[in-house]
């Protein structure tokens, strides 16, 4: 035995020490005590662990050892009759020339070299490589782009999400909660002014252009320009995200989508708002119906025509393709994705709708209507009923069915006692966007608003515990129009007639409060044609009297609900108690508010409950909590005025069959 624990030419501290143990009692060779570690009886050698070994003999090995070679994402099929199916090899590389297909170049003979895998793992050689091949004759002319690889990184999971994000994307950190905070850049918000349509032979009859409507129109060629700038920017990275998913949960009307991204964020937040597919269903997934480019973190070229700034989302339903330029916001990918599907399915009869959908539990569907921040998302998601979706809906002859797989929750003043089941699901998995959060703790600040007041959170819809999977329903019992009016002369609720129902969808009313930074400003009424006129894509009396023949079909009753001011306007009075809203909603919901005493408003015409448990009587009829009348009746007059001001471009299109019901929705209206 080597006495100073040289042996093989290495020095060893535990070989020298232990050596030093047998011939000095503990000693070491230089006086030093030995650090005792167990000496168990009979063993003289001392162990400095007693583990049982690590089976690898580099670090290489062992970090390789670590992450064990999942199933492939797609499991190969069985094979039937004795015959094989596909190889894996085979399907890898379909896949993959699907993929180099969607990235090709319009104007090159050949999609992009792709490949599968993170480019950073080096030791992993590429297996399956593709190109795409067009089907004339390819040239030998050749590029320096096509002698690249891009790297595709397939429907990564959240957790390889999480570290692309935390490792390539500055502004990624976990939160407390588990959650992935992530900055979506220089725009916090939608862009509807740089939404653009492609205007063709089918779409210029089909489609509602002109004023009033979202739908600014492009021509292909200028699409085509900024699709190929999209597409060369993508394949010029060295990794580019692909999400397969799909949208609607009616199996009869699910739409297949791929979205191609350069951003983990812009992938995670996909993988938790569209519907994740199953290993199966994306084995058979093939080609997809709609496509999302989204080159977010390029600008547009102002050079190219129409382009007003640098950031465009173009639309083109021909092609089934959408491009975005110069705006990292993810909720650009959901709502264009949303203009499609209120292309789609009415052409299919069915109705699209920006609203939140639960149930109850004897199966009661209620549908929540509203401009951005009235609270669908808030008030459909109700621990006392099932969740069907928050924000995006069809209801078709077999009832309603969610579009997305996921909810996308305003944050701003969250908290866990209010709104304890969207608190619950801000944790690993979902996306926090533009929040703010301590930087060692990192504890989310949900009152804070320093990057903006628009603080989101997108998470997979079986976050919410009471969620009803799959997520579809029968027809609506109670369609509820959601307002927050800041101006607090709306009731907290009223029972509408069908007419009245119409009037205020056509009319979509909220008013928020602008800008709170230099001082009170006075409320901005907002009249948003369906409540959404910015994703609608065909004229807004198209889905009203879709809207109107459904209810009457199914007896579903209409509400009117004010989630906003009470007690003034802003500024002086205050908004209604988020619980006062919830009793109301859940008096609506069982059934006990229709067989209420009613009570008629002036001005508005609307129906007025005498009473509801657990709610404070004077704040029913909101002339009761203004302390200056006049001041009221003023402000009562110029909302109606506003709503009168609205309605004009719409009172010269029929509604419905006959004539009849035009005629009844515009005498709905407010009356002075
Ligand atoms: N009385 C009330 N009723 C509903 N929401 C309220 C009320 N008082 C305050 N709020 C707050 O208003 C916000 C409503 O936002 P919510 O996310 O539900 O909007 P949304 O209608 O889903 O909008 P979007 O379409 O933009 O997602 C929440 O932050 C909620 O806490
Ligand atoms: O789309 C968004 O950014 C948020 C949203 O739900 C809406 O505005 O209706
Ligand atoms: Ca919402
Ligand atoms: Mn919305």
């Amino acid at each position: 035995m080597a006495t100073n624990g040289t042996e093989n030419g290495e020095f060893s501290f535990a070989a020298n020490a232990n050596a030093n143990a047998n011939t000095n009692g503990g000693k070491g060779r230089n006086g030093l005590a030995k650090i005792q570690t167990h000496k168990k009886k009979g063993d003289e050698v001392c162990h400095d662990d007693s583990a049982t070994p690590v089976k690898a003999q580099t670090i290489d090995e062992l970090h390789s050892l670590q992450r064990k070679k999942s199933a492939p994402t797609t499991p190969i099929k069985g094979t039937q009759g004795g015959f094989a199916a596909v190889s894996e090899e085979e399907r890898q590389k379909q896949q993959l020339q699907s993929i180099s297909a969607s990235l090709a170049s319009l104007t090159r003979e050949t999609g992009p070299k792709v490949v599968k895998g993170d480019p950073a793992r080096k030791a992993e050689t590429p297996k399956h490589v593709t190109h795409h091949h067009h089907h004339y004759t390819p040239t030998l002319s050749t590029s320096d782009s096509a002698l690249k690889f891009t790297h595709i990184l397939y429907n990564l999971s959240p957790g390889e999400l999480y570290e692309q994000a935390i490792k390539y994307e500055k502004g990624s950190f976990i939160t407390a909660s588990g959650a992935l905070a992530t900055l979506s850049g220089a725009k916090t918000g939608r862009s509807p002014r740089d939404k653009r349509v492609v205007k063709d032979e089918t779409t210029a009859d089909e489609l509602w252009w002109g004023k009033g409507s979202p739908n600014i129109e492009m021509d292909e060629h200028t699409f085509l320009v900024n699709r190929e700038r999209a597409v060369d920017y993508l394949c010029s990275l060295d990794k580019v995200f692909v999400n397969d998913q799909f949208l609607n949960w009616d199996p009869n009307h699910r739409i297949k989508v791929r979205i191609v991204s350069a951003r983990a964020y812009h992938s995670l937040f996909m993988h938790n708002m569209c519907i994740r597919p199953t290993p199966d269903e994306l084995e058979d997934f093939g080609t997809p119906d709609f496509t999302i480019y989204n080159a977010g973190q390029f600008p547009c070229n102002r050079y190219t025509h129409y382009m007003t700034s640098s950031t465009s989302i173009d639309l083109n339903l021909g092609r089934r393709e959408m491009v975005i330029l110069g705006t990292q916001y993810a909720g650009e990918m959901k709502k264009g994705l949303f203009s499609v599907m209120h292309y789609l399915m009415p052409k299919r009869q069915i109705l699209s709708l920006h609203s939140g959908c639960n149930m109850g539990k004897n199966g009661d569907v209620a549908l929540f209507f509203g401009l951005s921040g009235t609270g669908k998302t808030t008030l459909s998601t109700d621990h006392n009923r099932y969740l069907i979706g928050d924000d995006e809906h069809c209801w078709s002859e077999n009832g309603v069915s969610n579009i997305e797989g996921g909810c996308y929750a305003k944050c701003i003043g969250l908290s866990g006692e209010k709104e304890p089941d969207i608190w619950n699901a801000i944790k690993f998995g979902t996306v926090l966007e533009n929040v703010v959060f301590d930087e060692h703790s990192r504890d989310v600040d949900y009152s804070d608003n320093s990057v903006t007041e628009n603080t989101r959170a997108a998470y997979p819809i079986e976050y919410i515990p009471n969620a009803k999977i799959p997520c579809v329903g029968p027809h609506p019992k109670n369609v509820i129009l959601l307002a927050c009016d800041a101006f607090g002369v709306l009731p907290p609720v009223s029972k509408l007639s069908l007419a009245q129902t119409m009037y205020h969808f056509i009319s979509g009313y909220t008013a928020l409060v602008a800008g709170t930074e230099d001082g009170i400003k006075e409320p901005q009424a907002t009249f948003s044609a369906c409540f959404g006129a910015a994703f609608i894509m065909l004229h807004p009396t198209k889905y009203a009297a879709m809207l109107a023949e459904k209810m009457r079909k199914h007896g579903a009753t209409g509400w009117l609900v004010n989630t906003g001011w009470s007690g003034g306007s802003y500024g002086s009075g205050n908004r209604i108690k988020l619980a006062y809203t919830r009793k109301i909603i859940d008096a609506i919901h069982s059934g006990t508010l229709l067989d209420a005493n009613y009570a008629k408003t002036e001005v508005f015409g609307l129906d007025i409950p005498t009473g509801i448990e657990g709610v404070p009587l004077e704040i029913l009829d909101p002339v009761n909590t203004w302390s200056d009348k006049k001041a009221y009746k003023d402000t009562l007059l110029k909302l109606g005025g506003l709503f009168k001001k609205n309605f004009e471009v719409f009172s010269n299109y029929k509604i419905g069959a006959d004539n009849k019901l035009t005629e009844e929705i515009l005498a709905a209206g407010p009356n002075f």
